[in-house]
């Protein structure tokens, strides 16, 4: 078995880059034994008298070889498959070309590659391409039954290799969706918590642009399961996330971090700013009677990230204004400067 690249050593925790190592994974498996298969060709092809194919064969290997390198040492993937791609498809026409069916067999593995490297739509566009031209090389070169058969079997390498790409992006795309929201109120998990408030720092570490988290949590959201039962505390949880969701911005990330608990991360949005949403926020949730007649309220804490803020440290600040805020007595906001020990605490209640 070949040696794999970024395999992960402990469980990685964010969807999208285990969806990005498994694609780092194909393109390395693929250049590595395209790379076993196509370098005793260089010699070979040499030997013939074939200057010019040895000379395409030997770039598509150096490319494999860099690739590789690059994905194990730097973990970075250049160019995106292309190099490989257009010498594969170059290297088997003009072989085809001038050695007749021993060139033809190396179009189907080529052909197939093509899917795993390139994004469905250029894939499909190259491989249509490369269907043409082969059959072109077929017909001048080969018997008219030999051309049909090229043509259809290449054709039906192209569909099974296309069908089968499309369906593991879907399958991507769908596994992704799952592992990173929440089911019952289809908000953000907490996977990609750590990577998207570090995005927000960085934002404010170099071109000073501030973010705010916000912690909100429902209030005794116990007594609701206990006096009307679970079924009807998972519809308060859809309703009250509903009601938070539609007064946000595109740009606005809403993460369920605990049974009732929320985290709204506010991109561009400063500490005063951030405080005046959650004050509607919070009065969203208060004034209108969910299923007829259950009130419910909410407190939060809220908090812009400051220079120097850890993600863990800007949560924390949220988390210890959340909690001072149910101490307050509930349905109230407080601010993270508020919380911060020696500094004077806001007044309570909604201004
Ligand atoms: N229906 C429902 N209940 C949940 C879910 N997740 C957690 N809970 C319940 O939420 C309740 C949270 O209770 P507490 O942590 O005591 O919080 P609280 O009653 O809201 O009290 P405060 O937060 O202090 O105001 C528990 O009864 C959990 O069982 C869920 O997905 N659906």
């Amino acid at each position: 078995m070949t040696p794999e690249p970024n395999a992960p050593k402990a469980v990685a925790t964010n969807p999208s880059l285990v969806v990005l190592g498994f694609r780092h994974q194909i393109v390395y498996h693929l250049h590595f034994w395209a790379l076993v298969a196509v370098s005793p060709l260089v010699l070979v092809q040499w030997n013939q008298g074939h200057y010019l194919l040895s000379v395409i064969l030997s770039l598509f290997c150096l490319n494999a070889v860099l690739v590789i390198a690059c994905l194990r040492w730097w973990k970075i993937y250049f160019l995106n498959g292309w190099p490989f791609v257009l010498l594969a498809i170059l290297s088997s026409t003009y072989s085809t070309h001038i050695n007749g069916h021993a060139g033809l067999y190396w179009a189907y593995p080529a052909a197939a590659a093509v899917f795993f490297l390139l994004p469905l739509r250029p894939a499909t566009v190259c491989n249509v391409l490369f269907v043409t031209t082969m059959s072109a090389i077929s017909f001048r070169r080969f018997p008219e039954a030999d051309f049909w058969r090229i043509t259809f079997s290449l054709g039906l390498t192209c569909v099974f290799s296309m069908v089968f790409a499309w369906l593991v992006g879907r399958l991507k795309k769908e596994l992704v969706q799952i592992a990173t929201t929440d089911p019952l109120t289809g908000c953000l998990n907490r996977s990609q918590l750590a990577d998207i408030l570090n995005n927000q720092i960085q934002m404010r570490e170099r071109y000073e642009r501030v973010s705010s988290v916000v912690l909100l949590d429902l209030d005794h959201f116990k007594n609701i399961n206990d006096r009307w039962g679970h079924v009807t505390g998972d519809r308060v949880l859809r309703e009250a996330t509903k009601r938070v969701q539609a007064r946000l911005r595109e740009s606005d990330q809403m993460f369920r971090i605990g049974g009732e608990e929320f985290m709204l991360v506010l991109p561009e949005t400063r500490q005063r700013d951030a405080e005046q949403l959650t004050q509607q926020l919070l009065v969203n949730i208060a004034t209108a009677p969910f299923e007829d007649d259950i009130r419910m309220t909410a407190s939060a804490g809220v908090t812009e990230v400051k220079k120097g803020d850890t993600w863990s440290a800007w949560l924390n600040r949220a988390d210890q204004a959340l909690y001072l805020a149910k101490n307050r007595g509930r349905n109230c906001l407080v601010s993270g400067q508020d919380s911060d020990p020696g500094r004077k605490a806001a007044a309570p209640g909604l201004s």
